[in-house]
């Protein structure tokens, strides 16, 4: 017998867990599926796991940085600990709870569609006139001969590490591999990155790379860029990595941050009409609508893969639903890498701009010659802000910071993109002394 509901969502991680959220406050009778556990990867293997870890070593960095103070010691069990307490010891049965409690329907399995409307889970055929489809992605393995001979972690194994490693090589350095040799080598480990890009941050403008790149260069980080592994094999105790330079790199362990594919291959979407693209991604209007009463939102449709980003598509998606239907804008989202210093960037780059045929005007900062905050804040004062602007229109197009504190700050940024603020109000408006925030007039007025 086939189960109706108002509406399936399919996979639970924030984007799904969005969208049920919303669908069950706007009276939907909601049925949420879930193959692993209810808060999907970045509750337990990516985002909080992920930024937990990193707490310590910036504070230890933090006080390192700042003067009076004596740096305290890292403790790796208690972060250990409170970084399984973070990731609730990977249980969701008080999820599973909250939801039964909510009154909506939570069934534990793999979904595949059998029809435009209907899906199969746990031995049970559901259907609903609306289905939106959450289930993220996957890494990408990217193929190296002996890879299964030795030993090797994806995020998930490198966020719920319990011992650290005290040799790592990180192929991939993006998000992913900045972040974690970050976080290792303050832990101690000496850690190698392989990035195939000819730069760190390859997405991000030049500048960026450049940047992050020293200050991993000064935490003790080798960095081989325009390189990829080519073969590992087990020596005794260690993993031998060969990169296609010849280099020959002795480690403990490779850890996978090349990047995501969206987690579409097994859903059997062949039955919905909906086809995906090169990369797996299922296609989506500007409501993220997928198909008639099918909806997409989160990674597994590609478009910009981050958290707050599917919480964004799963807002949209279910106010179409629900019979107020707006388009998803994707300019003025924020970028952010935990690094140390923090690195954030919104809006495009200089080659971007100029690539859509802007005539632009650009500015760098440094912030240590330009503003008092940096040397309040710490006494080797450091940090960059670099803008990017429409010099006909006289509007913000870009901004990256490399500094202290930028993921908050660089929101700023993302606000003047996504309204188009004018660079004279910018111009106009009076920043908190001493902040960060006071950069942004400074490099306005450079861009002139
Ligand atoms: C190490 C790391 C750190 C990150 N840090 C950040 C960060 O700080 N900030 C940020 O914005 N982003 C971060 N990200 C990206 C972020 O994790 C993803 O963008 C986010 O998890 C995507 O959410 P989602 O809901 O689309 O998918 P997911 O979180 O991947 O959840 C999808 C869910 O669907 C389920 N599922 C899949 N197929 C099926 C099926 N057929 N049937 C039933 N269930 C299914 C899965 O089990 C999973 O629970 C990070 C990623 C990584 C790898
Ligand atoms: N703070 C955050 O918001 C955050 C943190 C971590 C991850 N994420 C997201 O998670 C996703 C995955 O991150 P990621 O860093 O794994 O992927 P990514 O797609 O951002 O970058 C992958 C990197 O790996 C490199 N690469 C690809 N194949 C390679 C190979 N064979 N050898 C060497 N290098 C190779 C690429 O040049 C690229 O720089 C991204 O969407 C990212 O935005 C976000």
């Amino acid at each position: 017998m086939t189960e109706s509901f108002d509406a399936i969502v399919i996979g639970t991680g924030p984007a799904g867990e969005s969208a049920a959220g919303r669908l069950h406050a706007g009276g939907q009778r909601v049925a949420v599926v879930e193959a692993e556990l209810i808060g999907g990867e970045c509750a337990y293997w990516a985002c909080i796991p992920s930024k937990t870890l990193l707490r310590a070593p910036e504070v230890h960095t933090e006080a390192e940085r700042a003067q009076g103070v004596s740096t305290p010691e890292l403790d790796w069990a208690d972060l250990r600990d409170y970084r399984d307490y973070m990731v609730r010891h990977l249980d969701d049965t008080d999820q599973v709870q909250g939801y039964a409690d909510r009154g909506v329907t939570v069934i534990k399995g793999h979904a595949t569609f059998t029809g435009p409307r209907t899906i199969t889970v746990a031995g049970r055929e559901l259907s609903a006139d609306n289905i939106v489809i959450a289930t993220g992605s996957e890494p990408i393995i990217p193929p190296i001969d002996g890879l299964d001979d030795v030993p090797v972690w994806t995020n998930r194994e490198a966020t719920t590490l319990t011992d650290i490693p005290a040799r790592a090589l990180i192929i991939g350095g993006s998000a992913v591999g900045v972040e974690l040799a970050t976080f290792l080598a303050r832990f101690g480990t000496q850690v190698s990155i392989v990035q195939s890009a000819d730069r760190i941050l390859d997405r991000e403008d030049p500048r960026v790379g450049e940047l992050v790149a020293a200050q991993l260069s000064e935490a003790g980080v080798a960095i081989h860029t325009s390189r990829t592994a080519r073969q590992a094999r087990r020596e005794g105790g260690d993993t031998v990595v060969t990169i296609d330079d010849g280099t020959q790199l002795r480690v403990d362990v490779i850890i996978i941050g090349a990047g995501r594919r969206p987690r579409t291959a097994d859903l059997d979407l062949q039955a919905t009409g909906i086809t995906v693209d090169e990369r797996g991604a299922i296609p989506v209007d500007g409501s993220c609508r997928a198909g008639e009463g099918l909806w997409a939102v989160g990674d597994v449709t590609a478009v910009m893969p981050f958290t707050h980003v599917g919480m964004y598509q799963a807002r949209v998606a279910v106010d179409a639903i629900l019979g107020h239907t707006h388009t998803a804008r994707y300019d003025g989202i924020p970028r952010v890498v935990f690094g140390d210093p923090e690195i954030a960037a919104v809006g495009i780059t200089a080659a971007a701009a100029q690539a859509a045929g802007h005539d632009i005007l650009t500015a760098e900062l440094d912030l240590a010659d330009s503003i008092a905050r940096p040397w309040t804040y710490e006494k080797q004062p450091r940090g960059t802000l670099g803008l990017v602007a429409d010099a006909t229109e006289q509007r913000l197009l870009g901004a990256y910071a490399v500094a202290p504190l930028a993921s908050e700050w660089i929101h700023q940024a993302a606000l003047a993109i996504r309204v188009g603020i004018p660079l004279d109000a910018l111009r106009d408006q009076v920043a908190q002394f001493p902040t960060y925030s006071e950069a942004y007039l400074a490099a306005i007025e450079a861009l002139a």
